[in-house]
């Protein structure tokens, strides 16, 4: 098993990363459980791992009751957030009770953001499935719930007490899915890390093959970067913004595609390769370069290409962006392999370079 810890100003937390952490669990979490602990997941997730869940909780001489929500990004809204307050009213949940999100990065957004919410904040625990989650969503704190008009418009910065990662529950996983999770497992290269991208060119086959080791180290290595990033700027005020390249075109493409149509994951793919096409119309980066990316993601199994929209589409979703200050946009990107930028000031004409060919 590995561990790291995310560090930070107010709130220390442990993320536990290995293979058939279930079986242990007990031992591994004990000291981040209350007495009384709400398992909430989804239908999919819940057929595959709720009972083993539940049995471990008996067995430990917890009381626990679960909520189990619609399965789908079309439900990270207001409605499905309902449930889990309902759920945690009529099992006459506690500010103590300790909050369960089994589940991919939509379950543990919402769940967060419950967690923040209920009774002015709820302990809870990541318990991400997915390979997205695994990499990044669960760690952080960043929670929220999408608006019809823009994805995690309401949410606040709440941390976990504690992230469990068990690399076995990737079995059952959908060959989709696992690529959408390495969208941003690629995002953490392109952004920060030039030795990484190398080295996830050499072990992308035996990724989407799942081979069990190789997909440890990758887990570990986005976690710890993402655990470095947010130990230094918890809020995004700086370099925090860099985990979201390829986001403001990637939550366009979502939003005007209708949630879940086009995987998050998805999503940020098409729109790094968009925020690498702007980096070269602002003179960082070279076409051979974005060639480079465009490959790995397509080995990945990930769209390059996103999907034609009007323009007014593009701009008015992009304007929702949260790195908007005074109604300006600003984009991630990439100076050169391996390094990040904020860029304000970009004209409309370059953007419109960039999008030229996708507007519909
Ligand atoms: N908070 C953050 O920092 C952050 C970071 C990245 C993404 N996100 C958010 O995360 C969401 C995407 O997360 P996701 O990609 O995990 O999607 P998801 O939560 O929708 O899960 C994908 C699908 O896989 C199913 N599933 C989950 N675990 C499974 C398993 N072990 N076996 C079989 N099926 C399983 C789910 O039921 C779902 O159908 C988006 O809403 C995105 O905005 C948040
Ligand atoms: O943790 C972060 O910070 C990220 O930006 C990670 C992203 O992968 C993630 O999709 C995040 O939810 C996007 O945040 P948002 O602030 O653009 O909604
Ligand atoms: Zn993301």
């Amino acid at each position: 098993m590995y561990t790291l810890s995310v560090a930070t100003a107010s709130h220390q937390y442990p993320i536990f990363i290995g293979s058939h952490l279930l079986e242990s669990a007990q031992n591994i979490l004990t000291p981040y459980l209350n007495n009384k602990i709400a398992i909430i997941s989804n239908d999919t997730v819940a057929a595959l791992y709720l009972p083993q869940w539940q049995q471990i909780l008996t067995q430990s001489g917890y009381e626990h009751f679960s909520i189990i929500l619609p399965d789908g990004e079309q439900y990270k809204n207001w409605q499905t957030l309902n449930l889990i307050y309902d759920g945690l009213m009529q099992h006459r949940a506690e500010r103590q009770t300790t909050l369960l999100a089994l589940g991919g990065g939509v379950i543990g957004d919402m769940v967060g953001f419950a967690a923040a919410t209920y009774q002015r904040g709820a302990p809870f625990i990541q318990i991400p499935t997915t390979l997205l989650s695994q990499v990044d969503s669960s760690v952080g704190g960043k929670t929220a719930i999408n608006h019809p008009l823009g994805k995690n418009m309401i949410g606040a910065f709440y941390q976990p007490q504690a992230v469990f990662i068990d690399i076995n529950s990737l079995q059952t996983l959908p060959p989709r899915e696992l690529s959408a999770g390495l969208a941003e497992v690629i995002k953490y290269a392109v952004l920060g890390d030039i030795e990484f991208l190398q080295w996830l060119e050499s072990n992308i086959v035996a990724l989407i093959d799942q081979n069990p080791s190789v997909l440890a180290e990758a887990i570990y290595r986005c976690c710890q970067m993402k655990a470095d990033i947010v130990g230094k700027d918890e809020k995004e005020a700086g370099i925090r913004a860099y985990l979201n390249l390829g986001h403001t075109f990637g939550h366009a493409i979502e939003a005007e595609m209708g949630y879940g149509n086009w995987l998050h994951g998805e999503a940020v793919a098409a729109g790094m390769v968009l925020a690498c096409r702007l980096s070269e119309q602002l003179g960082y980066l070279h076409p051979e370069d974005t060639a480079r990316v465009i490959a790995i993601l397509s080995k990945a199994n990930l769209p390059v290409v996103p999907p034609a929209m009007p323009m007014n589409a593009w701009l008015t979703h992009m304007s929702h962006d949260k790195k908007v200050i005074d109604g300006n946009l600003r984009f991630i990107v990439i100076k050169t392999l391996g390094q990040a930028m904020l860029a304000d000031n970009i004209t409309a004409d370059t953007l419109a370079a960039t999008l030229k060919q996708y507007i519909a």
